[in-house]
Order: C-alpha cells, then sequence, then structure tokens
C-alpha cells in the first residue's frame, strides 16, 4: 500500500454481541472521493470512527501511511445554548492563524458569520463553518460525516460542488456519508453501500443499477432518478395553480 491513504482490511466489530460491521476492507486513494452510502444504522458512523482511529475495531487491521493528516467533519456539534461561543472562537480552539481561519471560511463561502454565535447559524452556515475547520490543518484526507445535513436541496448541490472544487484544488482525498446516492453522483468517484457488510461497492452509475444497492433503497429511487417533473402550468404569488393556456393536462 504504497500510495493508499488508509487501508482497512477485513474489520469487525460488534456492540453487545449485536454485529455493526462484518468483514469489511477498504482503501482510501490519493485524490479519490469515496462515499459511504447506507440506511439508518447500517454503521456508517462507526466505519468514520474506525478510519479515524477513534474506535478499535474488535478484528482487522487498520493500517495509515505515515504522517497523513485527517481533517473531520462531525456528524453533530453539540453547544450548548447558553455557552456564548463565536465562530471565530470556535475556530480559534484549533490554535491555527488568523488569517488561515479567514481565509478558510473564505473558502467554503461563509467569512461574513466570522463574529456570529454558533448557534444563530443557519443549517448551510453551519456546515460550511464545519468544513472550513476541517481544511485547516491543510489535510491530506478529509473524512465528512453526513456534510449537508440540515441544508436544502439546492444548498446540498452546491456544497457537494464545492467538496468536489476543494479535492481539485488541494488534491486531497475525501471520504463522506451520504444518504443521497443521486444528489451525491456527480460528486463522487466511488461509493461504498453499506449495511453492516459491504452490500456492493464501485462507480456511481454501477452501484446505482446493482441489485444490492435496489434491494436496500427500493425501485423508489430508480422512479424518482427518471422523475422529470413536467411543469404545464404556474403559480400565482399566493400559491395559486394557473394553467398555461392551451394546456388543460393535470400533470402536477
Ligand atoms: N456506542 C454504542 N453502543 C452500542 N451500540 C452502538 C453504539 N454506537 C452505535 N451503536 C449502534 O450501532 C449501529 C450503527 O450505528 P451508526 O451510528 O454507525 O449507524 P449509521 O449508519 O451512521 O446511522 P445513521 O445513518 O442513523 O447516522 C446502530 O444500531 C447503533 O445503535
Amino acid at each position: 500500500m504504497s500510495q493508499t491513504l488508509i487501508n482497512l482490511n477485513n474489520i469487525s466489530l460488534a456492540y453487545r454481541e449485536r454485529t455493526v460491521l462484518a468483514n469489511i476492507s477498504l482503501d482510501l486513494n490519493p485524490g479519490e472521493i469515496v462515499t459511504l452510502i447506507g440506511p439508518n444504522g447500517a454503521g456508517k458512523t462507526t466505519l468514520v470512527r474506525i478510519v479515524l482511529g477513534l474506535q478499535k475495531p474488535d478484528s482487522g487491521q487498520r493500517t495509515i501511511r505515515r504522517g497523513l493528516r485527517i481533517g473531520y467533519m462531525p456528524q453533530k456539534l453539540h453547544v450548548d445554548n447558553t455557552m456564548p461561543l463565536t465562530v471565530k472562537r470556535f475556530l480559534s480552539l484549533t490554535n491555527q492563524p488568523m488569517t488561515d481561519i479567514k481565509n478558510a471560511l473564505g473558502r467554503t463561502g461563509v467569512e461574513h458569520v466570522i463574529n456570529s454565535p454558533v448557534q444563530s447559524l443557519s443549517g448551510g452556515e453551519l456546515q460550511r463553518t464545519l468544513l472550513a475547520r476541517a481544511l485547516l490543518h491543510n489535510p491530506h484526507l478529509l473524512v465528512l460525516d453526513e456534510p449537508v445535513q440540515g441544508v436544502d436541496v439546492n444548498g446540498q448541490k452546491e456544497l457537494y460542488h464545492l467538496i468536489t472544487e476543494l479535492r481539485d484544488e488541494q488534491g486531497c482525498s475525501v471520504l463522506m456519508v451520504s444518504h443521497d446516492l443521486h444528489l451525491v453522483m456527480a460528486s463522487t468517484d466511488s461509493v461504498i453501500c453499506l449495511n453492516r457488510h459491504i452490500c456492493c461497492s464501485g462507480h456511481p452509475h454501477k452501484v446505482r443499477k446493482d441489485p444490492a444497492y435496489l434491494k436496500l433503497f427500493g425501485g423508489e429511487s430508480e422512479e424518482l432518478a427518471i422523475y422529470t417533473h413536467h411543469h404545464d402550468h404556474e403559480h400565482t404569488v399566493d400559491g395559486h395553480v394557473v394553467r398555461k393556456p392551451g394546456n388543460t393536462g393535470d400533470t402536477p
């Protein structure tokens, strides 16, 4: 594994005899974006914690390239509502220079929130602030646990686009967790579909059609992917539907 950043070999883990991860093997290679996808409770966060070295598996090996720097964006940020904490103070806890902090916030598009309390940020601003924090150590690998949660659909697309740009600019690798293959499709090199074991993996277009993926996520996801909204009407400002001239169809 000369070039490989992190290798997991046959990792298994159980909580009180309940298997959470079984025989997981994977390689994270330089410059690659890998997305972990799976239903709730599939073991995605647990696997991320093992990749980060925060949790030890019951069996199997984790091998990490010497000197590897990892930037981590957690799934949740717990900040006590009564504790005054500005974005500036929050990011200063990383001990990085203020110019780097400002640059990172600028790069993720939220320089304007630097003096705002963390608790007051919108979903998108919070995710971009957490992404800026993950960038601060100039990482070789970005690990992003559900980076678009709490963000609306357009914001999600923008955020995935930004993640791809950051990978291109910085040449880092990305391991991220997502719930929606179709939204992440354009932004990932490969997908690992997890449900306590690896159900299928590979190029996103291949995984999308894999019977194991379809079994987990159902045919609905395929229908959603091909559904195109034929808009035969317009809306008034108060939301009422107005048919376009010459169109009487009942398409939504
Ligand atoms: N510390 C723990 N002790 C006992 N069980 C745990 C612990 N941490 C996680 N689990 C269980 O392990 C399973 C996998 O959890 P994990 O958080 O890794 O799933 P996930 O795929 O990230 O889920 P989600 O999409 O809901 O975030 C779940 O059934 C969870 O209840």
